[in-house]
């Protein structure tokens, strides 16, 4: 494509010889129109004039030394009669043009005129340039075997390295199975583009507090390490998976299920772990090892270096309660930014701040990852019916996906919100994202800076394209801040606030589960599996980057949504979940109320939709335990910004208590560098042969015309001694 652009500039028609002044005159009276700078062909007269004073490089400054040097061998009679029949001609056309009725004095005219001039003026000078060195002896016939020649070897040539290149072009566009196979791990796509998510790890993983123990032996020299907990009846291995006998006697699993159920009830959170595998002995064993990882988190809590590979504190903890952030400084920073997100947010939603085109009625967020995930998951979770304003995602660099999220928005672009979510500030597939998005703007007729907002962390490129722009508002990232932990931060406050989503209870349900697991040991909530979606996504994304290092932890499974879990999907997951690789356990969240009060509605008398929901769950979870399959049940009363600020701070804690059990660091994340580093020397690879390929076929091309230009040359020279 851009060689086809090239070449088309490249053949752009040679500079014209400048006219006598006579013979200008000449063609502004056959024009018919003054010459007049303010007349309506004034303009095009300019142009004409301009482009006909240009001096050719071809023809020297001087008519009398153009003549000596290069009109050799032409006799001067011969150029005489050449010139009258050329003014006699040109007096002619215009006549022919008056006759068919072309408007001479409109600009097309005026311009095809030109051009039509100068390409009769450039090949009437080839020609005599052709003639002069046709006159030197042996010269034309050596030109025309070159000429020949390299027709030949170009033709060939040039085909060949073209289907060359295009082969290449493909080789370094991987398929995006390829990509799967080469580049990190990213959660799927929410944009309708091509989504994956990453393969499941092929070796078996702890999942329970006795597998934990065991690896955790096996990691760590401590004399303290505890002895691996006895399953609780005789355990079998199973085809590479696991087989556990777990409690079986109705009557015990009841009084396991009294023992062992947590409740919160200010948080309406019920937590069920009767049917995970571990003893009480084994607990006793774990007691020191739980206290260092609880002593860890108080420290990272007080604002130690808990990312020395980084050297970064990890101060997600605070962001729920600024009080304990390690000094003023932060709190303050904390505090002013949950303020301005409440002001801004609640501007655009009264029609305060709005966009040129009027109030703004849509959000189009662009980030990745942890950028993306935590607002995909609340917008799901929590965003009303008809919020003050909707949500669309772009999460990756597919320009499809792109292009979709943009054609649905159609001309509701000029009222829609751009929030650009990048802690980094640089990640490609966000940079491409925004490029592609302002493109849409240029295309529109809009202007992007009146309708951006940027969430980076202060002075990074978004935050410097941001401020140098203008845009409409910038928001901080906090250094602090890990982008899988961010959803309590403006990175997830925003987007919720401006859908009318309560953004404070959110902060005071994480911070009511932090004030619960700084301490309580037996709320520690191990290696999990979801069945919500988004939460999963969330999760696995929260899960894998933090946990998923020195060995491989879990394997994962795609999930289902509650709602889900009376369909077809859910008869397949049993069938595997069952009777398959038991290398798993399964969490179940289960959700209380169906439906607001007051919109209850009993399908058959007594019963509704949502009793069998629940009736599906319950069996579900007993046909797997039946073959040991061990679950954790998550019961919420409500889906609300408490209950889903409340999961989400259980499941970070869990994941760093975790990451303490098993001496790693859950807040870096070499993998993902390591991936994106190489991605980067893949597309600079490829840049660079694109770049070589390119220049390669350039150089051809550019020899190509000169001679394509030759042969056109001694052809119209044969053309114009004819007449
Ligand atoms: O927020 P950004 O710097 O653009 O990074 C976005 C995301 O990039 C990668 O996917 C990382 O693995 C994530 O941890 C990060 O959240």
């Amino acid at each position: 494509m851009a060689l086809a652009v090239r070449a088309r500039a490249r053949a752009r028609p040679l500079p014209p010889r400048p006219l006598a002044i006579s013979q200008q005159k000449q063609l502004k009276q056959g024009l018919g129109c003054a010459a007049g700078p303010r007349s309506p062909c004034g303009e095009g007269l300019g142009r004409l004039r301009a482009l006909l004073s240009e001096k050719s490089p071809w023809c020297g400054a001087g008519e009398a030394g153009r003549v000596d040097g290069v009109w050799r061998g032409v006799t001067s009679a011969r150029r005489r009669r050449r010139r009258r029949r050329g003014s006699a001609e040109r007096a002619g056309f215009v006549d022919v043009l008056n006759q068919i009725g072309v408007q001479l004095d409109s600009d097309k005219s005026y311009s095809a005129l030109v051009y039509g001039t100068s390409a009769v003026v450039a090949i009437w000078i080839s020609s005599i340039v052709v003639s002069a060195i046709d006159s030197v002896p042996l010269v034309p016939q050596v030109m025309e075997v070159v000429g020949l020649g390299f027709t030949i070897w170009f033709t060939s040539r040039y085909l060949i390295l073209k289907s060359c290149n295009a082969l290449v072009r493909r080789r370094w566009r991987p398929s995006p199975a390829r990509r799967r196979r080469r580049l990190p791990p990213r959660a799927g796509c929410g944009c309708g583009g091509t989504s994956y998510s990453a393969p499941p790890p092929r070796l078996r993983a702890p999942h329970s507090i006795a597998d934990l123990s065991r690896y955790s032996n096996s990691s760590s020299s401590s004399n303290s390490a505890p002895t691996p907990a006895q399953p609780l009846g005789p355990g079998a291995e199973n085809g590479g998976g696991r087989s556990r006998v777990v409690e079986k006697d109705p009557i015990k699993l009841w009084e396991r299920y009294v023992e062992w159920l947590y409740q919160h009830k200010e948080l309406g959170i019920f937590v069920d772990v009767s049917r995970m595998g571990f003893t009480e002995e084994f607990l006793q064993q774990m007691e020191p090892r739980m206290q260092r990882a609880f002593a860890a988190m108080r420290d990272l809590e007080k604002g130690a270096i808990a990312n020395p590979d980084e050297g970064r504190m990890v101060g997600h903890y605070w962001l729920r309660d600024p009080a304990l952030a390690p000094n003023s400084f932060l709190r303050n920073k904390i505090e002013t930014t949950l303020d301005s997100i409440l002001a801004f947010s609640q501007d655009v939603i009264s029609g305060k701040i709005q966009s040129p085109s009027g109030r703004f009625t849509s959000i189009l967020s662009i980030g990745i990852g942890g950028s993306a995930l935590g607002p995909q998951f609340v917008s799901e979770a929590l965003a009303p019916d008809n919020p003050p304003l909707k949500i669309r995602f772009i999460d990756n660099t597919d320009p499809a996906g792109i292009d979709h999220q943009v054609a649905q928005l159609g001309p509701e672009l000029a009222t829609t919100l751009v929030i650009v979510i990048s802690k980094s500030g640089g990640t490609p597939e966000t940079r491409n994202g925004l490029l592609e998005v302002q493109k849409a703007f240029r295309d529109a007729g809009l202007e992007f800076s009146k309708q951006g907002v940027a969430i980076t962390q202060e002075k990074s490129l978004l935050d410097n394209t941001a401020r140098i722009e203008g845009w409409l508002a910038r928001f901080p990232m906090f250094d602090w801040v890990g982008g899988r932990t961010s959803e309590m931060s403006a990175v997830g406050l925003l987007p919720a606030a401006l859908q009318g989503i309560d953004i404070k209870e959110m902060l005071v349900g994480a911070a009511l589960m932090d004030e619960e697991t700084r301490n309580t040991v037996d709320m520690v909530v191990l290696p999990y599996k979801d069945s919500l979606l988004l939460l999963s996504r969330y999760l696995q994304q929260l899960v894998m980057e933090s946990l998923g290092k020195e060995f491989v932890w879990m394997q994962w499974l795609s999930v289902v949504k509650l709602q889900d879990l009376m369909n077809i999907y859910e008869h397949s997951y049993i069938q595997q979940l069952r009777e398959g690789v038991h290398n798993f356990f399964v969490t179940f969240i289960e959700v209380l109320r169906d439906r607001p009060p007051g919109h209850d509605w009993e399908l058959e008398p007594g019963v509704t939709c949502g009793d069998y929901l629940f009736g599906m769950l319950q069996g579900t979870r007993s046909a797997l335990y039946a073959n040991d399959r061990e679950s954790i049940s998550v019961t919420v009363q409500e889906v609300t910004p408490r209950a889903v600020g409340a999961l989400i701070a259980l499941y970070e804690r869990a994941v760093g208590i975790y990451a303490s059990l098993v001496n790693i660091n859950a807040y870096h994340q070499p993998g993902v560098e390591a991936g994106k580093k190489a991605a980067g020397e893949v597309l600079a690879l490829q840049k660079r042969v694109l770049t070589i390929l390119n220049e390669a076929t350039y150089g051809i091309s550019d020899l190509c015309l000169v001679i394509i230009l030759y042969e056109a040359i001694g052809l119209c020279s044969i053309f114009v001694s004819y007449f």
